[in-house]
């Protein structure tokens, strides 16, 4: 595994089409785009990497893989009534189809569907405490106490948050929000500034990859058919308006972030972490699903075959 992943790093080191930086979030786009990292974690607790792969990128959207988790743990089947596991086929900030569904975002991973899950964790707590549950709950699946939040990129999210700002008060107007628009932005702005290297992340969806259950401290995190719900939902959603193209050409399902980082995960074989912050047109790590295309190659994992 390691001459795999080293040979896929030096790949991309040649490649000279990285991608453009996402620039809506200013923070974001001081990140030098020639950065890349790779790690693959297997259900022994052993990890692989190669690149950058101890420095720290902002997660973005790919903390609404945990975000989901949580709300499962706390709402049960009742997530459902907030939001749909439908693909949008739209972009991830897309205002569009909210109008059409009343207001119902058509999956927990656009950032309509995050921010109802948001919401929905928030369960009269102060957003306060509901981050440090969130970000708990990722040291514990990272086995890292050092994860934190980044607050100058929560911050530059916060002032420059008007798209998404629009996509809570819509939702908020058809009488379904539970708490202050303000607190939910909040807390969503700050989950999604979480700040990971590739080894955290992988390791973090190892439970993904093993069943519901964390190799790292042998404790379930969920039941094997969550887990398995929630892969479905990252392969048919993961990567927004690009998820067919993704699972086309990677097929495994994975969950893609602004910030360039993409979680995939060969059920039953390994978690893996790419980050590369060059992006394609649809927002999605553009190296990141280079390599993640290449190791699939090498590895034959695909959950349609070899
Ligand atoms: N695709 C993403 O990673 C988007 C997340 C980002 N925080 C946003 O709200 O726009």
């Amino acid at each position: 595994m390691q001459k795999i992943v080293d040979e896929i790093a030096s790949q991309m080191a040649s490649k000279t089409d990285k991608g453009i930086v996402a620039s809506y979030i200013p923070q974001l786009a001081c990140v030098d785009p020639k950065q890349f990292a790779i790690s693959v974690a297997l259900p022994d607790g052993s990890v692989y990497s190669a690149g950058c792969a101890s420095t720290l990128f902002s997660i973005q959207s790919i903390s609404k893989v945990f975000t989901l988790t949580l709300a499962l743990g706390k709402l049960g089947e009742r997530v459902w009534n907030r939001v749909g596991r439908e693909p949008s086929g739209d972009p991830f900030n897309s205002i569009v189809q909210l109008e059409h569904e009343h207001g119902k975002p058509r999956n927990p991973f656009v950032n309509a569907g995050a921010i109802a899950i948001a919401d929905a964790i928030i369960q009269g707590h102060q957003p306060k405490e509901i981050l440090a549950e969130i970000l708990q709950f990722v040291r514990y699946l990272a086995d890292d106490e050092s994860i934190a939040i980044d607050e100058k990129v929560a911050r530059s999210e916060e002032l420059t948050g008007d798209r998404n700002a629009s996509l809570a008060h819509f939702m908020a107007s058809f009488g379904l929000f539970q708490n202050p628009v303000d607190a939910v932005l909040g807390t969503y702005f700050h989950h999604c500034s979480i700040a990971m290297n590739t080894i955290q992340l992988a390791t973090a969806g190892l439970f993904l990859a093993n069943n519901g259950h964390n190799p790292i401290t042998g404790y379930r995190v969920v039941s094997s058919d969550r887990a398995k719900r929630i892969n479905s939902l990252m392969l048919m959603c993961g990567h927004y308006d690009g998820s067919g193209e993704f699972a086309f050409r990677v097929g495994l399902p994975g969950k893609s972030g602004v910030g360039g980082g993409i979680l995939a995960i060969a059920p039953g074989k390994a978690s893996i972490a790419v980050w590369s912050p060059g992006l394609d047109t649809i927002g999605n790590s553009k190296l990141g699903t280079q390599a993640l295309e290449l190791l699939t190659q090498k590895t034959g994992w695909s959950v349609f075959g070899q």
